[in-house]
């Protein structure tokens, strides 16, 4: 396998410009790729994503571009764009990136037209790349500030996620690997949604006892779904499963969580990605598709699909009847 030094990063939003920055502070040359000429611009001269991520500067060595061609050129490329755009934007890298080269997804969901995962979708849309994904308890904010973080690179083939590991990984962000990509693929997209539950319980003003149950509760649906899928119990429990829904269920700076409270309070939502309101749905279809009970993640489904409003979903999830716990 060739040494993994270059770094390309496929879309501008917060995680992207956060890992250019990561990447760069593991002494890697980056080259960040955004859509929008305007945003290129904006950042190449001002070197602040004042967009996406106001406040945070650039790192020296991150050179944005334009040119798609030019990101993908490097030894490896973090797509970084929403899970429901991550076909486009790999379908758009299929014909100019080698043979070979790892493509890392950074989203967090399953794909609602296919019901696949993230990396099946790579596999899919861009056939010359060999798919990888990066997953954990990782605010965009956090990364770019160099605060303490650690994140699961999993790739099929485990020397190479143990060698994308290295590549990004510098004092700060800290990056474990594994072979169980589904697994990580799983805990990223679940706990989106369960997010979404706890920020409707935080809300409706529903208590500390209930954030936590709902965590626990939830967290027992993910490794249900995660175990049916062929996953790992240790990586269901590590990072990108676990310790992504803990912090994604009990920060206010999830966008998953924030979307949620506003629901819960009656509010309308900020229009900010909120990546379980898109994966609920298809989750949910998985789920019933293998006979796995997710009542939670059915409420939320119902709840963003208007099918049912709040007070009814809360009624009933506390109407199911008393059951060992499993
Ligand atoms: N923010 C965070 O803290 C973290 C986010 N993630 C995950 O990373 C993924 C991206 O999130 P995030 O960066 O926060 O989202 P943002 O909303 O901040 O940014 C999304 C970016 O994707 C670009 N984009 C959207 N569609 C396309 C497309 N079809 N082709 C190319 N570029 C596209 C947007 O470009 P444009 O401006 O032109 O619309 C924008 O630059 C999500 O799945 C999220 O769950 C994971 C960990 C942490
Ligand atoms: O995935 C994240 C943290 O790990 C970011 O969560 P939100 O998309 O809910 O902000």
């Amino acid at each position: 396998m060739a040494a993994i030094n270059s770094i390309g990063v496929i879309g501008a939003g917060a995680w992207g410009t956060a890992l250019a920055n990561a990447a760069a502070r593991a002494g890697r040359p980056v080259r960040l790729w955004a859509r929008d000429p305007a945003l290129v611009a904006a950042l190449a001269a001002a070197r602040v994503n004042e967009r996406y991520l106001p406040g945070v500067s650039l790192e020296e060595a991150v050179a944005v571009t334009p040119d798609l061609a030019e990101a993908a050129a490097c030894d490896a490329v973090l797509l970084a764009v929403p899970a429901q755009a991550s076909r486009e934007a790999a379908g758009e890298l299929s014909s100019i990136l080698a043979r070979g080269t790892p493509l890392v997804t950074c989203a967090k969901g399953i794909e609602r037209t296919s019901s696949l995962f993230m990396t099946q979708v790579l596999a899919e849309a861009c056939p010359r790349a060999v798919p990888a994904i990066l997953s954990g308890p990782s605010f965009a904010v956090d990364v770019a500030a160099g605060l303490p973080t650690a994140v699961t690179l999993a790739a099929e083939d485990g020397a190479l996620a143990r060698d994308l590991a290295m590549a990004l990984g510098s004092g700060a962000f800290r990056l474990y690997h594994t072979d169980d990509v589904r697994g990580v693929e799983i805990g990223g997209a679940a706990k989106n949604v369960l997010a979404i539950a706890a920020g409707i319980v935080a809300g409706r003003g529903l208590g500390a006892s209930a954030s936590a149950a709902l965590i626990a509760r939830g967290f027992a649906e993910l490794m249900r779904f995660g175990r049916a899928y062929g996953a790992r119990a240790e990586t269901l429990t590590g990072l990108s499963g676990l310790g992504d829904l803990i912090l994604t269920a009990s920060s206010t700076q999830s966008r998953n969580h924030a979307f949620g409270l506003a629901l819960g309070r009656g509010e309308a939502p900020d229009g900010k990605l909120a990546e379980g309101a898109l994966t609920a749905q298809v989750l949910v279809r998985l789920a019933r598709e293998r006979g796995i009970d997710m009542p939670l993640a059915e409420a939320v489904d119902q709840v963003v699909s208007g099918t049912c409003d709040i007070n009814a979903a809360i009624g009933a999830l506390l109407a199911r009847p008393q059951k060992a716990e499993s």
